[in-house]
């Protein structure tokens, strides 16, 4: 792989992102280098200069280490010497020179994205999981949890980001189109648009799934209206649009991907008793729930406008993931497929048996309660969760295990007190990605929003302690929720990724001994 500089310039000065260059050799040098971390230039490369921890001193490092070109906001004089691009945004900048560097790999791929408060990674695993059934060992996958660039298993790795930094999306994108990927199914975070980690990239298709209050803080979104209008951003860059008519701020959603879409290619979906507020907008699938239990989920698909039918996905399916918010979710999932040309006959196996490390993780434990570990983590989630399991069986008495992070989501800890406040009988408050906050003041925000006349509060910050008196505590007919970090193998604190057992490894350990006896 290799840029010249040359077409760095006419490419930064097509996007109108090009404020100056200095050119120091000729403008036909080839860069076959590409980095934003000094530590990983090699070569004659081109070097990104940004992030909020960036120190002038990186551009010596990447000039030591051989980069010949540097991109940046501003002239910086470590890169004497250096071919300088400044430019008017460095993070729009690095996505376009990516793309370009790695020869546009998104062209060699059907790709699928995915946005919205819940439901991104299970959407996403299921939706891989339909499109594998029709190309066995092509379907790549980059989600918050797996990063999978080709069919074997060294090919497979732990994300660290939900959608990473462009360089890095357009690398992984190169190496899965040279591993004969042929499809990518992505999750996109708000985040990655606010940080302009997908400018420039179409979606074939593009999912708004749903969207309540969450990562809002001074790490994260300023307020809801800018989560709101980073997560549109997804939907007027897609070519195909489905959303979910159920999501909240619709009017807003679908104003935006009409913008640049015409309603032929916008596909809305509902469950089948979802009355819409709005008559002149057709809903093109129902599912209904056939039966629901604590085992498997069985749904059928409705095709109800022509669109919708030509797709021919509709009919019965089953999921092995239980909850009706997974039902919606499978709907997105096979409606996804039907766009990439998958029918139902392949769609049916291809979703029956997909199951997500921590989300639903059901542990029966003789003389207690069920235990479920899920990844729920705000006030959205865990009301479906909490709704779902309240009605599968008939008003348990509820034990949540939860905290919240520190750092970020500042809105969670109010979402957890009203949620508990409306579903719980009894909550231990316990740690969860503390951060550089204290887990105790953490807990007692939570704390302070919750109605102790409806639910018993007890504050346990070691986690597995936490874990191990809600499960003793409970009795047959109970419910014991273990919420919040699903799979995550460590607690970040103080900076540290702290490892952890997982909470499913946790919970089966002190099954294993409460059943022992
Ligand atoms: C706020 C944010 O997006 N931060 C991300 C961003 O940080 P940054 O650009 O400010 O960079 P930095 O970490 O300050 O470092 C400065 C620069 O110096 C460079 N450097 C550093 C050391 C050195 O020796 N040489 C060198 O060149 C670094 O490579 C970097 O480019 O770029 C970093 C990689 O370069 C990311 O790790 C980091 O994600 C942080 C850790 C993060 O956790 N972000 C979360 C909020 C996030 O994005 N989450 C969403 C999911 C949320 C959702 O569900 O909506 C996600 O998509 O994962
Ligand atoms: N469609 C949905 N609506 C509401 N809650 C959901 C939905 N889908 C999943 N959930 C809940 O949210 C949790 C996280 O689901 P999932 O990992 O699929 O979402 P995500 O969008 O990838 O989340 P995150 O951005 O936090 O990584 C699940 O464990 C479940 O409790």
């Amino acid at each position: 792989m290799a840029l010249s500089l040359n077409a760095c310039i006419l490419l930064l000065k097509e996007h109108h992102l090009l404020k100056s260059s200095a050119v120091q050799n000729s403008i036909d040098t080839d860069m076959t280098g590409i980095a934003y971390d000094s530590r990983k230039v090699s070569g004659p490369s081109l070097f990104f200069c940004k992030g909020s921890h960036f120190r002038p001193i990186y551009l010596s490092m990447a000039k030591d280490n051989g980069a010949v070109t540097y991109v940046a906001e501003k002239p910086y004089v470590e890169g004497n010497g250096m071919n300088a691009l400044i430019v008017v945004n460095v993070t729009k900048a690095m996505a376009i020179l990516s793309a370009a560097f790695y020869d546009f790999p998104q062209d060699d791929l059907f790709v699928i994205a995915f946005t919205g408060t819940k439901g991104k990674t299970t959407s996403a695993y299921f939706t891989r999981g339909i499109l594998e059934q029709a190309h066995p060992e092509r379907v790549a996958l980059f989600s918050t949890l797996d990063r999978i660039v080709g069919p074997n298993p060294d090919q497979r790795f732990k994300s660290d980001l939900t959608t990473p930094e462009s360089l890095d999306l357009f690398h992984d994108m190169r190496v899965a189109v040279d591993n004969g990927m042929t499809h990518l199914v992505m999750e996109v975070s708000s985040q990655a648009y606010l940080r302009n980690r997908v400018f420039g990239l179409t979606y074939d298709v593009g999912f708004f799934l749903n969207i309540t209050p969450d990562h809002i803080g001074p790490n994260e979104h300023p307020n809801f209206a800018n989560y709101l209008h980073n997560k549109m951003q997804l939907l007027v860059n897609s070519r195909k649009v489905v959303i979910n008519a159920e999501t909240e701020h619709f009017d807003e959603v679908y104003a935006a991907a009409t913008t640049t879409t015409y309603p032929d290619s916008i596909y809305l979906f509902a469950s089948a008793d979802f009355k819409p507020q709005r008559s002149d907008i057709a809903i093109d699938f129902r599912f209904e729930s056939q039966t629901l239990d604590t085992t498997r989920s069985r749904f059928t698909l409705v095709p109800v406008t022509e669109k919708a039918a030509a797709l021919n996905v509709g009919g019965p399916y089953n999921l092995s993931l239980i909850g009706d918010f997974n039902e919606s979710n499978a709907t997105a999932a096979v409606i996804g497929g039907g766009l990439a040309g998958v029918d139902a006959a392949k769609a049916n196996p291809g979703i029956a048996n997909v199951q997500i490390p921590g989300r639903m993780e059901q542990f029966a434990v003789k003389g207690h309660g069920v235990v479920y570990v899920d990844y729920a983590h705000n006030y959205g989630s865990m009301k479906a969760l909490m709704h779902f399991l309240k009605a599968e069986y008939n008003d348990p008495k509820l034990l949540v295990v939860v905290g919240s992070p520190g750092d970020k989501g500042v809105s969670r800890r109010p979402g957890f007190a009203k949620v508990l406040t409306e579903y719980a009988s009894v909550a231990y408050l316990t740690t969860d990605d503390p951060g550089f906050e204290d887990p105790a003041e953490i807990a007692a925000e939570i704390d302070h929003g919750i109605d102790h006349d409806k639910v018993t509060v007890h504050t346990i910050l070691d986690r597995k302690e936490a874990i191990r008196q809600a499960m003793t505590a409970s009795r047959p007919g109970d419910v014991v929720i273990v919420a919040g970090k699903g799979a995550d193998p460590y607690q970040k604190v103080r900076g540290v990724d702290t490892p952890w057992p997982q909470d499913t490894h946790v919970v089966q350990e002190i099954a294993n001994e409460l059943e022992e006896g």
